[in-house]
């Protein structure tokens, strides 16, 4: 079955949704094909640069909302292998007609769907289940230095967590609110 690309309000956000062969034994799942069609369609002639895996532990953990700037700008698609988590995109694109808007989605093994987040928008997610891991594809690698982000918690924003925030690291403590970039 070919993987459903859904589109978001915010142009370049993209949900996909796979279906998972399964048998006897279990599943199995094409978690990226550039040739097919919607993997085509949604990440287009980038280059898979880096993959990461992330744990997070303690449900209502929150982990974001992050972005590389320019000139080290990449696109991400993130999967949850385990547990599950709301996934947010945030339009920070200057020339936007979505700027400062958000879109989320719930990601899990079980609904077998991942979340594009394009260049110029920030990432950040919120663990719904104990133990929650996930996958991202990176277009473009690691840049400490052009690391940058906005609080979970801007007010400008207004983003919607389903849970109280329960933990979060000292770097996403001290990001700037949208005002402030
Ligand atoms: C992103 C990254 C981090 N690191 C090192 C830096 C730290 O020593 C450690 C944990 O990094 P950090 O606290 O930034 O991890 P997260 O808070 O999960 O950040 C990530 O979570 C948000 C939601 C994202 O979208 C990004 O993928 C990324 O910013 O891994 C690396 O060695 N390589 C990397 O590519």
């Amino acid at each position: 079955m070919p993987t459903e690309l859904r589109a978001t309000a915010i142009a370049g956000v993209l949900e996909l949704i796979s279906q998972p062969f399964q048998d006897h034994r279990g599943a199995f799942l094409n978690a990226f094909r550039e040739q097919e069609p919607a993997f085509a369609e949604a990440w287009g002639d980038r280059r898979i640069a880096q993959v990461n895996l992330s744990r997070t532990d303690r449900v209502g953990a929150i982990r974001g909302l992050h972005l590389q700037a320019a000139p080290h700008s990449e696109a991400k698609l993130v999967r949850c292998l385990r547990g599950r988590v709301w996934d947010v995109a945030v339009d920070l694109r200057q020339d936007s007609a979505t700027y400062g808007q958000w879109q989320a989605v719930e990601l899990s093994p079980e609904q077998a769907n991942a979340l594009l987040i394009p260049e110029g928008c920030a990432h950040g997610f919120q663990v719904l289940e104990a133990n929650s891991e996930l996958l991202y594809l990176h277009s473009g690698t690691w840049v400490p230095e052009a690391e940058t982000g906005i609080r979970w918690d801007d007010p400008q924003l207004a983003i919607a967590w389903p849970l109280p925030m329960s933990e979060l690291s000292d770097r996403d403590r001290a990001l700037p609110f949208l005002s402030g970039l």
